[in-house]
């Protein structure tokens, strides 16, 4: 599997339960769904930057008319572009003829993407080559409507190989080892075989083909067809389908690992990767968006009965803690405090750091994803400061004078913002290829904020290669000549690669890895780096569930500190003239601030699906042969 592609991240999907004419009379247009659709994928721009495609489906259209329409883009901005096309496609028509203009019936006719169900994916894939044919949804096409299949989904397979090879089991010659196509062709297949099932029970009560139609598709059983299509899917999935007469489904995985919400009213049913979302989009409150349970679906008939439905057996809730400390926009209400939370809980170790002098500390943050963090941060410095001053005052006593309370009541912290990004990109989610000269390029530096005196502590969401250390923020931030360098990582140390959609493959890339080794190198112990890769290799012919994650031995002999401050070595450039020092979250006061989504596989090691501990002993063989490849 050398250049699959991995990673889809955004999903969006609209139905709409009223006829057309009702959204042109109610909000002037009969546009509605696509204008809902726009929004939502815009401002889930942050899932996904490489790829942006639509999918949508008009119903009850005579045989003859087109009924599903699609567009991609794998372009800069693949958004703008798809909807750009759309806009182009519609008017241009509309130019021609006039008369669609007020007529809601011949719109739907003959405007393509004027339909009541859509699909919408955004692609952030890092892995693999960025051509349109990796750009979601996928189409599975047949002149049955019910057998039409529209696939988009925010997942990752820990185990497409299996899930190829009971494709060719079953018979079927799959033209790509992708896991997208892998799983479009299960849910492809099971939907046919319903279908076949469905028709041979109509037909044997009487109907004829043409009758039968209709039929299958009212009678469709998608949560059967879910429960076979996902039996054997190891992963972290919202998985989006339509089928071609207009029932729709979303499928998460059964321990939570990928988020889904949705919203249901008497006008629309919306899922969404994110909650904020739906509620700015829709103009809903928080409690009124629903977060979808792990190993359920939401399934919406085309009849538009909606109903949420355990497909798989749920797992132990392990919801991807990375959403909330980096990936997810951070205007959800819940995931807004968590973040703050994150940054108040860093501070008694900071305080350790910059031994209480306060006085001479300036605090700032990495954007952009670290500013709420960096709030509670100094929410809670200000609260530090607060008890200090509480104390100084009440040890005046009668002393008190106005100016020594004008000096007590100075003391504030120091905020500045220092470092500038130039560009509104996520360097993260840029592919491989381009992100070192992106992050050497993107950041900036704000000049006479700092004294030579001062710490400059800098809080950031996640230190995970070290790439934007390193090549950027450490040297601009030295520029300003501070005596010290606190850099603060609001998530712990990423120790183990994810395969569940977070873009962390290869061992060797994570910084906390390569501080590892160094000990082992610096404590005569490297030996242990051939011990793990030979017990990685015992177990290679096991069954999932026996593997276990020998990686974690790496990092057993170590302290966390110990290897924080390797990471500082490793990072430091060469010429850097303040001390440096790198304080990571403890996993502890993670799940403290994020107690909904516990899944921190990539902080401890602890899969939360069996093929997990395959994935990381094939990383760390693939790092020990000077493999490149990923390891799922
Ligand atoms: O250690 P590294 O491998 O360099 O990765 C971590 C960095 O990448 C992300 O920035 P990004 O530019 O994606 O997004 P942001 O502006 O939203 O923080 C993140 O916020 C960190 O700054």
């Amino acid at each position: 599997m050398s250049d699959a592609i991995k990673h889809e991240c955004g999903i969006a999907l609209v139905r709409l339960l009223k006829p057309l004419e009702y959204y042109k009379e109610k909000y002037g247009t009969s546009f509605y769904g696509i204008q809902k659709m726009y929004l939502m994928m815009e401002k889930q721009h942050n899932r996904g930057q490489d790829g942006a495609g639509l999918a949508s489906i008009k119903m009850d259209m005579q045989p003859g008319e087109r009924y599903m329409s699609r567009v991609r883009s794998n372009q800069q901005q693949p958004i703008q572009d798809i909807f750009s096309q759309i806009n182009t496609r519609i008017n241009d028509i509309l130019k021609e003829r006039p008369e669609l203009q007020d007529d809601v019936e011949a719109q739907k006719k003959d405007l393509p993407y004027l339909g009541e169900l859509y699909l919408g994916h955004l692609r952030y894939g890092t892995f693999g080559k960025n051509s349109i044919e990796s750009v979601h949804p996928f189409l599975r096409q047949n002149n049955w409507m019910h057998r039409n299949l529209i696939v988009a989904g925010n997942f990752n397979m820990t185990n497409v190989n299996e899930l190829f090879d009971n494709l060719v089991r079953l018979g079927q010659h799959p033209k790509e080892k992708a896991d997208t196509i892998t799983v479009m062709e299960r849910i492809g297949h099971f939907l046919d075989d319903e279908v076949a099932k469905l028709y041979k029970k109509l037909k044997r009560e009487g109907y004829s083909k043409r009758e039968a139609s209709p039929l299958i598709a009212e009678q469709l059983n998608i949560s059967k067809i879910l429960k076979r299509a996902a039996k054997n899917w190891d992963g972290g999935y919202a998985m989006a389908g339509l089928i071609g007469h207009g029932d729709a489904f979303v499928l998460r995985d059964p321990a939570g690992i990928r988020p889904a919400y949705y919203y249901k009213d008497d006008e629309v049913v919306v899922v969404a990767s994110e909650r904020p979302v739906i509620q700015t989009v829709f103009n809903v409150d928080f409690e009124k968006v629903k977060e979808l349970s792990p190993g359920h679906a939401i399934i919406v008939k085309k009849d538009g009965t909606t109903k949420e439905k355990e497909i798989l057996k749920p797992l132990e809730r392990k919801a991807c803690s990375f959403e909330r400390i980096y990936f997810s926009r951070g205007s959800d209400k819940e995931i807004y405090h968590e973040r703050k939370k994150l940054g108040r809980l860093l501070f008694p170790q900071i305080l350790q750091e910059i031994d209480e002098d306060l006085s001479n500390t300036v605090f700032s943050y990495i954007p952009n994803t670290a500013e709420t963090s960096f709030f509670g941060m100094v929410k809670e410095a200000q609260r530090h400061l607060n008890d200090l001053k509480k104390e100084q005052i009440l040890a005046l006593g009668d002393n008190i004078t106005p100016e020594s309370l004008n000096d007590i009541l100075q003391l504030r912290p120091r905020i500045e913002k220092i470092a500038i990004k130039d560009a509104k990109l996520r360097t993260f989610i840029a592919d491989d290829n381009s992100r070192d000269d992106l992050v050497a390029h993107v950041y900036d530096i704000t000049y006479g904020s700092v004294k030579k005196s001062d710490n400059l502590v800098i809080i950031d969401d996640s230190i995970v290669r070290g790439t934007t250390l390193k090549k950027s923020i450490l040297r601009i931030l030295d520029r300003l000549h501070p005596k010290k360098i606190v850099v603060v990582s609001s998530a712990p140390q990423i120790r183990y690669p994810d395969c569940y959609g977070i873009d962390m493959a290869r061992l060797e890339d994570l910084v906390a890895f390569r501080a590892a080794l160094e000990l082992h190198k610096d404590a005569g112990t490297y030996a242990v780096v051939e011990d793990i890769y030979q017990r990685c290799l015992s177990q290679v012919d096991y069954t999932d569930v026996d593997v276990v994650n020998v990686v974690k031995d790496l990092y057993e002999p170590f302290t966390d500190e110990q290897i924080s401050a390797k990471i500082a070595d490793l990072l430091a450039p060469e010429d850097l003239n303040a001390e440096l020092s790198i304080i990571y979250q403890t996993v502890d006061k993670l799940h403290d601030a994020c107690p909904k989504n516990l899944g921190d596989w990539y902080f401890t090691g602890d899969y939360p699906t069996p093929g997990g501990n395959r994935v990381v002993n094939r990383a760390f063989i693939n790092f020990f042969e000077g493999n490149k490849e990923r390891a799922y």
